[in-house]
């Protein structure tokens, strides 16, 4: 059974989740069924909906979103479609900052820079600073931005778990991660505000690239915490 929003507002979300799935997946953001966003409901903002698990997000229609707990990902009703398998990292995300919106995809540049600063079995982060295009993600110090990368266990709630114990220790970190060998994701107190930070964090990560930097890549534990720099 597919997704049959009680309310305007849900409608109007479901909605705005297959547009904007579509879009990414025109872009090449989300080849094959990779990718998943989700919004907080706005008159329930307790529950969320989150694009439906394994479909073409290409094809997406407002039906194909599963209605879940934002802080936990459960889901109440049997019958629809299955949530996306990321959702516990849309979960832990809810759950420790303010975000109300957010969108996992398999951007070609991100995914590299993801690839590039893994670090075997343990949480790294790459640095972005000096580029302008830094002020375009909301933050109190736009001048760096160290922009963590999780190991991509298998187990995904082994990643919310980090995800959720990362971002409760760095408050004031970027609204964004990467996924080891996988992808980005992003937030925002929007869905297009967590879509212009998701295009801002792939365009730096493709100038980091195309500048054939080196990768300022630490383990995110020893990373020099520049807010306390002189
Ligand atoms: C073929 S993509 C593998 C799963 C993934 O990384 C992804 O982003 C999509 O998962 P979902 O369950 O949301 O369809
Ligand atoms: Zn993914």
């Amino acid at each position: 059974m597919s997704y049959a929003p009680s309310t305007t507002a849900g409608r109007h979300c479901a909605q705005q989740l297959a547009d904007i799935s579509r879009t990414l997946y025109e872009r090449g953001w989300m080849p094959g069924t990779s990718g998943n966003i989700s919004v907080r409901l706005p008159d329930e903002p307790g529950r969320a909906l989150i694009t439906a698990s394994g479909w073409d997000k290409g094809e997406l229609t407002a039906r194909d979103v599963v209605e879940v707990a934002a802080r936990t990902g459960r889901t109440s009703s049997s019958g629809q479609a299955r949530p996306s398998a990321e959702t516990s990292i849309h979960a832990a995300v809810y759950r420790v900052t303010e975000a109300r919106a957010v969108i996992h995809v398999h951007s070609p540049y991100a995914t590299v820079v993801a690839h590039r600063a893994a670090v075997r079995d343990a949480v790294s982060s790459v640095r972005l600073e000096r580029f302008e295009l830094l002020k375009g993600l909301g933050l109190k110090d736009p001048a760096l931005a160290d922009l963590p990368v999780f190991p991509n266990w298998t187990h995904v709630e082994r990643i919310a778990d980090d995800v959720a114990a990362h971002l409760t220790a760095y408050p004031d970190g970027p609204p964004g991660l990467l996924l080891a060998d996988h992808g980005i994701t992003a937030w925002g107190d929007s869905l297009s505000q967590a879509k212009n930070r998701l295009e801002c964090l792939e365009s730096l990560c493709q100038l980091l690239v195309l500048s054939h930097a080196e990768l300022h890549v630490s383990r995110a534990t020893q990373a020099p915490d520049h807010r306390t720099a002189p």
